[in-house]
């Protein structure tokens, strides 16, 4: 567990391993935020952002202290204010918000627009974890009964799921594509490898009519992951898999062993379960779901794993796997304890899925050229605005790093966040993001949640530096709420962990229906520093699913009453490197 509570298991275990395993990997490439924002059926929506409004306008529009004159070279200078190297949901919404502050801008994409999460990650599986959710939701004939409705046997077709996957995952994708063009941002296609720190060459294989150099003020390299795969796991993608394969939904297997029981892994037992598979976890760590709070994931497992047809194999590593053939030869996984590093079982199913973390992106792209490098499992080491790393820790001038390449947190709206701050830094405003704000999402049926600290993350750092006495906990349950008792989905509850000397709030923890879109509240409030004793006073919809955190807020008891921001903890904690 890192400092921040951020799930980082895998990446213990994949030491060594990724780097390897990125090299032979395709390239890949995707955001919400920047989507909701420019959708170009939204132009209503565009209209506020004078950057469209104008002509190409100048460096960070008038927003920098830069004189004209300096404008002027910077402009005559380079072919670009900024050029972006990836265009996934890092490198879209940094573009987004680079044209908001009139920068001249290109993206270099060498795959897909949108990259990992529109075309192979949150987009995809969401849409997989709708409509499996659904059928899940009107199978569940006592729960229907119990609000006196009565359904008849329910089914459902596999492509159409799939297809509907893969439909919404086509439609972002044009989104984004568009939603740059209407900016202005240049698209170019290819494969993008540094020069200089103010020059980028780009091509495609085996294309000799694509491709260029190109110069600009700032670079920033959003180059992405791929998915992680350790040694001795041959993936055949039929019946032994990542996440880019499950994803088509090509078939659902009647046994699926699921190496890893982190998002990827909890997502798609969610899916599997609902369309009829049976469920087998192979997770290293001693626990399942070892990079969540410990109470969330004891609850998790009353409600996310035994009520299924699911079961595990926990403190062991998956070593060897012999794929397949489906219907005629089953998959053979070899199971070898974690601590003894002997052989203990040996498994025989219709599928593998390996779900153990993401590897960085990050070959090719010729860091050597900025006296920088990756660090050995391929990330790039970036400081805390974003800024590369020169491999005596200096941070590299006008190069940044955002996005899953860097590992701090391997997240899409943390991806987007990051291109944001990098573009407030290239225009002179000092911008660091506190990843301890950034929330977290498992959209399992029901949603995990979380933003900031697990709770033994928080005691960890409260004995540290000396404030062990002072931290506070405190709980509701969705049992005691109006709107989850007439929904009739009462399981839940959700965590606060606070200073009760200061009423920071240090971390929130939801399991429940609609956790995903709860957790907001909390995040915005570690955001912007609100303490428990100010937040205490908002108000809420009643009845709502927001009167749990309503209530959380209001159970906790801070030593001071004043109001207002305090100097919190978190400030001086250091941005957290999650993997
Ligand atoms: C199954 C799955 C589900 C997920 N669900 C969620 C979720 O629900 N919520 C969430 O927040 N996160 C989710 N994630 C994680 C999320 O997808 C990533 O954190 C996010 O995509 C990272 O964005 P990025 O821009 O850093 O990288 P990427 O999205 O990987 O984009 C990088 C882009 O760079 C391109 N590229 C790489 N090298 C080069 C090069 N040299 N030149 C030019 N282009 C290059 C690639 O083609 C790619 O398009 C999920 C991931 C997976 C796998
Ligand atoms: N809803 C979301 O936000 C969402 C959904 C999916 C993926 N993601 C992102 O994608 C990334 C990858 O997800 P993930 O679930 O693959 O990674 P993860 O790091 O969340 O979980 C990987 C799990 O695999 C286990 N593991 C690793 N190697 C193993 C081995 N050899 N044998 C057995 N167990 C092993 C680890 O202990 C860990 O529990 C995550 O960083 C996450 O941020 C996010």
């Amino acid at each position: 567990m890192a400092a921040c509570g951020i799930p980082c298991s895998s990446a213990l275990l994949a030491q060594g391993h990724r780097s390897a395993q990125a090299a032979t990997a395709p390239v890949r490439i995707g955001h919400f935020q920047g989507l909701h924002r420019h959708c170009p059926s939204l132009p209503s929506v565009i209209a506020p952002f004078s950057a469209l409004q104008s002509p190409r306008p100048s460096r960070c529009n008038g927003r920098r202290t830069l004189s004209n004159a300096i404008v002027a070279q910077a402009k005559s200078k380079y072919d670009y204010d900024l050029v972006i190297i990836g265009c996934g949901v890092g490198g879209h919404g940094a573009a987004l918000h680079a044209v908001e502050s009139g920068l001249k801008t290109a993206v270099i994409e060498g795959h897909d627009i949108g990259g990992t999460c529109v075309n192979r990650g949150c987009v995809p599986s969401k849409a997989l974890l709708a409509a499996s959710g659904r059928v899940r939701e009107l199978q569940n004939g006592m729960h229907l009964k119990a609000m006196g409705i009565q359904v008849g046997s329910v089914s459902y077709e596999r492509q159409p799921i799939a297809d509907h996957a893969i439909n919404l995952a086509s439609t972002i994708q044009l989104n984004l594509k568009r939603s740059l063009e209407a900016l202005g941002v240049d698209i170019l296609k290819g494969s993008g490898k540094l020069v200089d720190n103010h020059t980028v060459k780009y091509s495609l294989p085996g294309r000799v009519d694509v491709g260029g150099t190109v110069t600009a003020k700032d670079i920033i390299i959003a180059t992405g992951s791929v998915p992680f795969v350790p040694p001795g796991i041959p993936i055949d993608g039929k019946t032994v898999f990542t996440s880019d394969h499950a994803l088509k939904l090509e078939w659902v297997p009647d046994w699926i062993a699921i190496i890893g029981s982190g998002y990827i892994g909890l997502e798609f037992s969610d899916v599997y379960t609902a369309l009829g598979s049976e469920v087998t976890f192979i997770e290293a760590v001693d626990n399942l779901m070892p990079g969540f709070d410990k109470e969330i994931a004891r609850l998790a497992q009353r409600l996310l794993i035994n009520p299924r047809r699911i079961d595990y194999h926990t403190g062991v590593l998956a070593t060897k796997v012999t794929p397949g053939v489906p219907g005629v030869k089953p998959v053979v996984v070899e199971l070898t304890d974690f601590k003894t590093k002997e052989k203990v079982d040996e498994l025989e199913v219709d599928a593998v899925l390996v779900a153990t973390g993401r590897a960085p992106y990050t070959q090719g792209l010729n860091l050597a050229a900025i006296d920088a490098e990756t660090d050995r499992r391929g990330f790039v080491p970036v400081g805390e605005q974003m800024h590369v790393l020169d491999k005596s820790g200096k941070p590299v001038p006008n190069v940044y790093c955002i996005g899953d390449a860097n590992g701090k947190y391997m997240l899409a709206h943390a991806a987007s966040a990051q291109g944001i701050s990098a573009v407030e830094n290239i225009c002179g405003r000092s911008h660091t993001l506190n990843h301890l704000s950034v929330p977290a999402a498992c959209f399992t049926h029901p949603e995990v949640s979380f933003v900031g600290l697990t709770e033994e993350a928080a005691r960890e750092q409260a004995e540290k530096d000396g404030y062990k006495d002072k931290i506070a906990v405190t709980k509701t349950s969705f049992k005691a709420n109006s709107k989850a008792l007439a929904e009739k989905e009462g399981e839940g509850m959700a965590k606060m962990i606070y200073r009760k000397d200061t009423g920071e709030i240090l971390g929130v923890h939801i399991i429940g229906l609609h956790a995903a879109d709860l957790i907001h509240e909390a995040s915005n409030a570690v955001a912007t520093k609100q303490s428990v004793q100010d937040i205490k006073f908002n108000v809420h919809a009643h009845p709502t699913l927001s009167e749990v955190l309503d209530e959380l807020f209001k159970a906790a008891h801070v030593e001071t009453k004043a109001p207002g921001k305090v100097a919190f903890s978190g400030d001086k904690v250091k941005t957290p490197v999650t993997v």
